[in-house]
C-alpha cells in the first residue's frame, strides 16, 4: 500500500539524510522503524506523511504519489509527530474541529480512549502535560481509523505504565486495513507490538525484515557451551545474552534490542542468515 522507490532527501544545504531507500509498507502489519539519533527516521515519517518532499525517488500510497498531497491521500493518512503545539481548546471542541478531515473517524472509540487514558472531554488542552496531549493525539490517531497512521517516538513523554498501555491499545487498534508506522529510538518500547522491523543506518536501510523471519533464523537468549559455533553477536555487559543462528534451536521471543545491536554492528551478518535458506544457513 505504501510503496518507496530509490528515495533519497537532504535539507537544504545540508547531507545526504537518506539515499536510495526502497520499502513497502502493508496493512494488516505495526512496523518499527528503528535507528541511531540523527539516523533520519522522522525525516523519513514526514516523507511519508508529505510534509516533506524527496528530491529523487518516490513514495506512493495506493499508488499515488504521497508529495501531490491530494485530498483523497491525506483523509487515508494521520501522523502523531514527536513535537507539537496544540491549541487552547478543550479536548472534545479538538475532537469536534478536526474530526471531519476524516471520514472514517469513531467518536466513540476516541472518546473511550480518552477515558482509559484517564483524561477529561472538557480538559483543556493547554493545561495538560506534554505526556497527556500526546495521549489525546495517540486516541485521535487510533479514533481517525486512517489507512495509514505514522506516529514518531509515541512513547517519548509516556510513563512507564502508560508504555504498556500505550503497547496494549495499539495492539488492539491494528486491523486487516490498516498500516501502522512507529520511528524510534526507544526500541524496547515496541516489544511485544510490532510484527515488522525497520532498521535505518548510515543514509541506508539496513535491515528490513518481518518478525516471522527473524524467530525463523535467529535465536536469542543465553547460549550452552556446544551453541558457542552459532553465536552472531554477543553483548557480555547484557549477561552473555547473544544472537544466534537459529538452525534446529527452539523458537525463542525475539529481543529487539538485541537484534537492534547485531543490526547496527554487523548488518551483513545478520541479514545474511536471514536470507539464507535452512541448508544455506548451516552452510
Ligand atoms: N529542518 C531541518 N533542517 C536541517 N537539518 C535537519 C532538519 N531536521 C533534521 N535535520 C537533520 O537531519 C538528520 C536526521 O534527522 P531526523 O530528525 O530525521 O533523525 P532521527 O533519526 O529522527 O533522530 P532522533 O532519533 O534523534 O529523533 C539529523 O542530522 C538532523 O540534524
Amino acid at each position: 500500500m505504501i510503496q518507496i522507490r530509490g528515495l533519497g532527501f537532504q535539507y537544504p544545504k545540508g547531507r545526504t539524510i537518506l539515499n536510495d531507500i526502497s520499502l513497502d509498507f502493508t496493512p494488516g502489519n505495526i512496523y518499527g522503524v528503528f535507528g541511531e539519533n540523527g539516523e533520519g527516521k522522522s525525516t523519513l515519517i514526514k516523507l511519508m506523511a508529505g510534509l516533506l518532499f524527496p528530491k529523487i525517488g518516490y513514495c506512493q500510497i495506493s499508488s499515488q504519489d504521497i508529495s501531490r498531497r491530494s485530498i483523497e491521500n491525506l483523509q487515508e493518512i494521520f501522523l502523531v509527530p514527536e513535537d507539537f503545539e496544540l491549541p487552547a481548546l478543550s479536548i472534545d471542541s479538538f475532537e469536534k474541529i478536526n474530526a471531519p478531515f476524516y471520514p472514517k473517524f469513531s467518536r466513540d472509540q476516541f472518546y473511550q480512549l480518552i477515558q482509559e487514558f484517564k483524561l477529561f472531554p472538557k480538559e483543556k488542552l493547554s493545561a495538560l502535560s506534554f505526556g497527556q496531549k500526546k495521549k489525546v493525539l495517540i486516541a485521535f490517531g487510533i479514533a481517525a481509523n486512517t489507512n495509514l497512521l505514522l506516529m514518531d517516538e509515541p512513547t517519548n513523554g509516556l510513563d512507564i505504565p502508560s508504555k504498556s498501555q500505550f503497547r496494549r491499545i495499539m495492539a488492539s487498534a491494528v486491523d486487516q486495513g490498516k498500516c501502522i508506522v512507529i520511528s524510534t529510538h526507544q526500541v524496547r518500547d515496541l516489544h511485544s507490538l510490532i510484527n515488522h522491523v525497520v532498521i535505518l543506518g548510515q543514509s541506508k536501510v539496513i535491515f528490513d525484515q518481518s518478525f516471522s523471519s527473524v524467530s525463523e533464523k535467529l535465536w536469542f537468549g543465553r547460549p550452552k557451551q556446544q551453541m558457542m559455533d552459532e553465536v552472531l553477536y554477543a553483548e557480555p555487559t547484557f549477561g552473555g545474552r547473544a544472537v544466534l543462528k537459529r538452525e534446529n534451536f527452539e523458537e525463542t521471543e525475539v529481543d529487539l534490542e538485541l537484534l537492534f545491536n547485531a543490526v547496527v554492528s554487523n548488518p551483513d551478518k545478520i541479514n545474511t542468515v536471514i536470507k539464507s535458506t535452512h541448508y544455506d544457513a548451516k552452510a
